[in-house]
């Protein structure tokens, strides 16, 4: 399907039948559950970051009008809803796993839970993901708070806004201030209440790609000379859906690898010194793999799950003043 078609089917309007999936959730959830305050949305590997929630409910995708199933590994098709905090507690709604165009799933698909969230009453998102570093500051297991995005796929005409103009939602979506600065200054207070080490939390721009292909090298440097310091395969539509519904958007990245950027060494000189019978200094090669994005996730599960949980606790204190 090509992607003016897809885009002027607008998906979006048919799979918009938010009652159905409100009806569901409104049977399953006790009342303190049911009007989230925060959401959070875990990325490859990061599913454990909804394990500090009590008494939760999960309510499989399945079970879900408008939901797709996520078909990646470290990602689990579900809604967890549940309480943090001391007290009566913050409820709050975690995304499981997500969908990524790359599964086959429609970019209306993909935004699809972000609208269910606004309509739940959702104020402010989490969002996390797996990332590679372009930027050599940043080191595995570093987490990045996203400052601002690229979007190549936007910008060619693959955006999750397209199709008809509807009533009460911006035709022009502004996205200078997409990423709430006052979110992004809780994060760095909250790393501050852990005594996270300086290195732990970085700022960057995410660079959407579509993938499922990691990068080439030619492409790593591509993203990192226009200005991207991370690199991933998500995240982008659900913010401009946010942002469109309304939400305050926080974006946090892990980063789990580092874009392999070698400098090019000559194979012809290579072959060259080999027939002269000289000493061959061979470049080392690497690639990225999904098991080693997943494993940099358990590692740093405990991390970024306290890191959340802090966050989620100074986010719903600004809520009540
Ligand atoms: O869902 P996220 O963005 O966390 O997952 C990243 C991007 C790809 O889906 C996958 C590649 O390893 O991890
Ligand atoms: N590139 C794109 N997406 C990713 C990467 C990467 O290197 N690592 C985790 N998700």
């Amino acid at each position: 399907m090509s992607i003016i078609s897809e885009r002027t089917q607008a998906p979006s309007l048919a799979v918009e039948s938010f009652a159905g999936t409100l009806d569901v959730l409104s049977r399953i959830l006790p009342a303190r559950l049911l009007k989230p305050r925060v959401a959070i949305v875990c990325g490859s590997g990061l599913s454990t970051l909804a394990s500090s929630l009590r008494d939760v409910v999960e309510v499989p995708y399945s079970s879900l009008q408008g939901f797709g199933k996520s078909t990646v590994e470290g990602h689990r098709s579900a809604l967890a809803f549940g309480l943090t905090g001391e007290g009566d507690g913050i409820p709050v709604v975690a995304m499981l796993g997500r969908f990524h165009p790359y599964e086959g799933h429609s970019l209306s698909t993909v935004v699809y839970p972000i609208r269910v969230l606004a309509r739940l009453g959702v104020r402010d998102i989490i969002i996390t993901n797996a990332a590679g570093s372009l930027n050599p500051n940043l080191d595995v297991g570093t987490i990045v708070s996203i400052q601002d995005h690229l979007a190549l796929p936007n910008l060619t005409g693959f955006h999750p806004l397209l199709g008809p103009t509807r009533p009460n939602y911006p035709r022009f979506l502004p996205l200078s201030t997409a990423y709430s600065r006052p979110l992004r200054r809780l994060v760095f207070l909250a790393a501050h209440a852990l005594r996270l080490p300086r290195d732990a939390l970085a700022e960057g721009t995410y660079a959407w790609v579509s993938g499922p292909s990691y990068e080439t090298p030619a492409e790593g440097r591509f993203l990192s000379a226009a200005g991207a310091d991370v690199v991933g395969m998500s995240t982008v539509p659900e913010v401009l859906a946010a942002r469109e519904e309304g939400i305050n958007v926080c974006v946090l990245s892990l980063v789990t690898n580092k874009v392999v950027i070698p400098e090019y060494k000559s194979v012809r000189e290579e072959v060259q010194a080999e027939l002269a019978g000289k000493a061959i200094e061979r470049a080392p090669e690497a690639e990225v793999s999904h098991e080693e994005v997943l494993s940099v996730g358990k590692q740093k599960a405990e991390v970024m799950k306290s890191l959340v949980a802090k966050l989620i606790e100074l986010i719903a204190a600004e809520q009540e003043k």
